[in-house]
């Protein structure tokens, strides 16, 4: 069975957009971490923060990477924070193919800035959390990147064809 290819980085890199665009072209099933723990819980992240904390959310997203990863060949987007958990990283790097996508604090900030649904962002100084947050995770981020992909400026499509090339030729 073809190993899964995972996208990992900061809220607003794009791993949702560019993974659905990614596995289109590529023919593979799409998986969103974030999505099917809404899914499976029956409720929304804000929520799951809400009642269960961080520490709760974590721990579905542990069981969910663990279960999904096993599924072989299918493009998955992870949440921002999937590397905090390190039985999330050895999974990601003896999983499959792993991209982090990048992007710069001011072009992570404007995408997104409307979006209400991110409770890590819901603060008085967004910039400030999001500086704080790549400064902690991205050496793992990192840690178990295959492919580093700067995402900065440029169209999520260019960008998914890219990494579809880099998949073909793995
Ligand atoms: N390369 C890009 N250029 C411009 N806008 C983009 C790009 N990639 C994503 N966006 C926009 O940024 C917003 C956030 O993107 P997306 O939800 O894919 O990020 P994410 O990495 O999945 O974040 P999260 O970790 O919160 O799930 C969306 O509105 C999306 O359309
Ligand atoms: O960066 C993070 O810790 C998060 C990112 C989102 O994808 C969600 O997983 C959630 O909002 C937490
Ligand atoms: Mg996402």
């Amino acid at each position: 069975m073809s190993r899964p290819v995972f996208l990992v980085g900061p809220m607003g890199a794009g791993k949702t957009t560019i993974g659905k665009l990614l596995a289109q072209q590529l023919g593979y099933p799409f998986k969103d971490t974030d999505r099917e723990i809404e899914d499976r819980t029956g409720a929304d992240i804000p929520w799951i923060f809400d009642v269960e904390g961080e520490a709760g959310f974590r721990d579905r997203e542990v069981a969910i990477l663990a279960d999904i990863a096993t599924q072989g060949q299918q493009v998955i987007a992870t949440g921002g924070g999937i590397i905090m958990r390190e039985e999330n990283r050895e999974c990601l790097k003896v999983s499959g193919i792993v991209f982090f996508l990048t992007a710069s604090i001011e072009q992570l900030l404007e995408r997104t800035a409307k979006d209400k649904r991110r409770p890590l962002l819901q603060v008085a100084d967004p910039e400030a959390r999001i500086r704080e947050l790549i400064a902690l995770r991205e050496p793992l981020y990192r840690e178990v990147a295959t492919h580093v992909i700067d995402t900065n400026r440029r169209p999520p499509r260019q960008v998914a064809q890219e990494m579809a090339e880099l998949v073909r030729n793995s």
